[in-house]
């Protein structure tokens, strides 16, 4: 089943750089410890974390001891990296950055939990199932270092040059706005952690998104003064990615898409995979599932033949889900997906669609009352779908009304029992793409 680890990482493009490719080469012939800091500065991961999560994510599968860890104390500092603006003093108050900890702590315990029963999946795994990872905190190992004691173990060693030369700190010491000390001082946490994750569990190899590789740097330095200079650690990022659009990828119209189903529904996570271009699909199909690579390549084929099925688009869109929702949300997806744009509704189970739709204002779970007794255009007036009786109305007359796929032809049309599908649904929509889908609430 298995791919040589590096040989795989390396062609799905999840790397962009390495300390040294020969260290980590040699490491690799053992079974070794990495980890990937993050910091809580939002309360769920999302579809932007993917990418060095997957990376992290290839290493644990094939067995490597993988620590994700939560950045309860760099969190209340506030990387600088990338940032052309320091962070208000709001978003890093602590007890906000204390419960963001929390709850990025179970989303990444839930991303793991999920990711290694689809790569069990994809891989055929036999024999005992793969454990999720430790998720740590670096605040357990930073809350009782005195200033004093940070000063003369870690401040000693750090060069002012190095640090003045990291990108984080050129950037923003040409800005207006400048830099605080604090901020400055974001790299050595950091590096104190690879330190301490060495020193303390063995840990050679830190991963994390291009723009880390200066406080990565700064842990390795930090390790060779500390430890000595032939200690072998590596650092490794992956790269950014950016859409054909040239946007930061992971926002749809400018909001993050959540791993967390309450925040991002199964069905929208969906779509927006299903939604990716041409060029983008082919990329992320290798970054982010885990499908053999001469299936992928098969697949592109298949595309290439025919780009309008969007067969790369909707595997992803599968894959993707299964690896974050499970089997049961890509069904859930796949039946809302079917209510929305399909033209034939066999099979389609309400439970599916309801549970996929759940918070969509395009869902109404509605009383037998309402449900029977209204004509079907107050319903959708009442639910939003058009915007007046009126506009129902003509709508009727411009034969755009539809109840299930059916025109609907008379303006007093009430629903009735035997026209729900799955006994509990009706798919209302206005005209080419608008919908209100009514189900009937099992209570
Ligand atoms: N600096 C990282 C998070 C991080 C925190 C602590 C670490 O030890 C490593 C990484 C980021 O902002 O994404």
């Amino acid at each position: 089943m298995e791919v040589d680890l590096l040989s795989d990482v390396k062609r799905r493009g999840l790397i962009s750089q390495i300390s040294s490719p020969e260290t980590l080469e040699k490491l690799l012939k053992e079974k070794q410890t990495i980890y990937m800091g993050i910091d809580p500065t939002a309360h769920a991961l999302h579809v932007g974390h993917l990418l060095p999560a997957m990376c992290l994510m290839h290493f644990h599968i094939r067995g490597h001891t993988v620590h994700p860890v939560i950045g309860g104390a760099t969190g209340l500092v506030g990387d600088p990296s990338g940032r052309t603006k320091a962070r208000d003093t709001d978003s890093l108050a602590d007890d906000r950055i204390e419960q963001n900890a929390q709850k990025l702590t179970a989303s990444m315990d839930l991303f793991f939990r999920k990711g290694i029963q689809y790569a069990e999946r994809r891989w055929n795994h036999e024999g005992e199932s793969i454990q999720a990872p430790e998720i740590l905190n670096n605040l357990a190992w930073t809350k009782d270092v005195s200033l004093l004691e940070f000063l003369r173990t870690v401040g000693v060693h750090a060069r002012m040059n190095t640090m003045l030369g990291r990108e984080s700190v050129k950037l923003r010491l040409s800005s207006e706005e400048g830099m605080s000390f604090t901020e400055f001082t974001y790299q050595l946490l950091q590096g104190y952690d690879f330190y301490k994750l060495f020193t303390d569990r063995g840990c050679r190899i830190q991963i994390g998104g291009s723009d880390q590789w200066g406080n990565i740097l700064a842990g390795q330095d930090l390790i060779s003064r500390l430890a000595g200079p032939e200690q072998e650690v590596v650092c490794l990022t992956t790269p950014l990615f950016t859409t054909s659009s040239g946007e930061k990828f992971g926002k749809s119209s400018g909001n993050a898409v959540w791993l967390d189903g309450t925040l991002t529904s199964p069905f929208d996570f969906y779509q927006f995979f299903a939604r990716t271009t041409d060029e983008d699909a082919p990329k992320l199909l290798k970054m982010l599932t885990l499908l053999p690579m001469d299936k992928i390549e098969a697949t592109l084929e298949e595309h290439k033949a025919a780009p309008e099925r969007r067969v790369a688009q909707y595997l992803l869109a599968d894959e993707l889900t299964d690896l974050v929702h499970g089997v049961d949300g890509v069904r859930q997806a796949q039946a809302a997906t079917k209510a929305l744009f399909a033209k034939d509704y066999t099979g389609i189970k309400a439970e599916d669609v309801i549970d996929a739709l759940r918070g969509d204002p395009r869902l109404v779970c509605c009383l037998e009352s309402e449900l029977f007794d209204k004509p079907l255009l107050r319903l959708a007036h009442e639910h939003h779908l058009v915007p007046s009786m009126s506009a129902a109305r003509n709508l009727v007359s411009s034969r755009g009304f539809y109840m299930n796929n059916r025109r609907v032809e008379d303006t007093g049309f009430m629903l009735q029992r035997s026209d729900l599908l799955d006994g509990r649904l009706a798919i209302v929509r206005a005209g080419k793409g608008n919908h209100l889908i009514l189900a009937l609430s099992d209570a």
